[in-house]
């Protein structure tokens, strides 16, 4: 049994592509802390809903989906309940498994998972790395509840924080350049709408080029770029505003924050 700890946004998410991916409801048991959400889950997934304790004695693998500002409340409260030798998973930003180790039963073996809102769609991208008693078996079960929801890569925990940056944010970024996109469309005097289709239908159409062509993104962006072009010469502002160097910072800034997290 699978028993999903704070299930928000992307315990949901998790929550519901196990199940699409042909797990019974009765293979697993979720958690919450309000009423309201504890109903609306158990009546859209058909699943019991139990307390962290509950959860906690009873099910194999326990999935820890609970921002990173309430792990160490959560942790205190499931510690004492959780036998030992469970599987404990951690979908949090910035908690290490030596956080949640030392407020588990020794021995427990612990996977860090960082995935990313594609989950919704089964295109989530997933890293997975290990903790001090995780061995491949653990690693093995965790990449087998992830691979229905998308692709899984297994990293060394030192570079967590920087693949939530890059993966577990990268949705983000890609949404905010949409936004801008559809806002130069408007100002070239675009319905809101219109802009919109096109945008999307641009971004869709490049993600599948480059997950599906194996081409270079450089080759495939040269492949647009016509010499004495319109591609070029929006290229060359792109450059002048230093957008290559703003990505890099950016990212940079959001793995730095995934540092603190785990400091509270
Ligand atoms: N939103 C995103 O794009 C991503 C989020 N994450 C990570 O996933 C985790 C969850 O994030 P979201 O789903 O966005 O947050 P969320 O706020 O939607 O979900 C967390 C849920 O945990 C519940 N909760 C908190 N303490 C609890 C407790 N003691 N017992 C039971 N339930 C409790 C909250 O009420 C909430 O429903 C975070 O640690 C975050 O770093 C990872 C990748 C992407
Ligand atoms: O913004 C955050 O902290 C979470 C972690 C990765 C994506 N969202």
């Amino acid at each position: 049994m699978i028993a999903i700890l704070g299930a928000g946004k992307m315990g949901e998410a998790l929550l519901s592509g196990v199940l699409r991916a042909g797990r019974r409801p009765s293979d697993l048991v979720a958690t919450a802390r309000r009423e309201e959400r504890a109903t609306l889950l158990r009546e859209r997934y058909g699943i019991e809903i139990v307390s962290n304790a509950q959860a906690a004695a009873k099910a194999d693998t326990l999935v820890l989906a609970v921002k990173p500002q309430d792990m160490g409340a959560l942790l205190a409260e499931v510690g004492p309940h959780v036998p030992p030798g469970r599987l404990v998973i951690s979908m949090a930003a910035g908690i290490t498994t030596s956080f949640i180790e030392d407020r588990l039963p020794e021995g427990t073996p612990v996977v860090r998972v960082m995935s990313n809102t594609p989950v919704h769609v089964d295109e989530a991208m997933s890293v997975v790395s290990a903790g001090a008693h995780a061995d491949e078996t653990h690693l093995h079960m965790a990449e087998e509840l992830l691979t229905p929801v998308g692709k899984v890569l297994r990293i060394p925990e030192s570079l967590q924080d920087g693949a939530t940056a890059l993966s577990g944010s990268g949705p983000a970024y890609f949404y905010y350049l949409v936004e801008a996109m559809v806002d130069a469309g408007i100002l070239l005097g675009m319905p809101r709408a219109a802009a919109l289709e096109m945008v999307i239908q641009s971004a869709v159409g490049a993600a599948v080029m480059l997950r599906d062509s194996g081409e270079h993104p450089v080759l495939l962006r040269e492949g647009v770029t016509s010499p004495g072009g319109t591609t070029i010469a929006a290229i060359r502002e792109l450059e002048r505003h230093g957008v290559r160097a703003a990505v890099l910072e950016a990212i940079e800034a959001a793995r730095n924050r995934g540092r603190e997290l785990a400091s509270g």
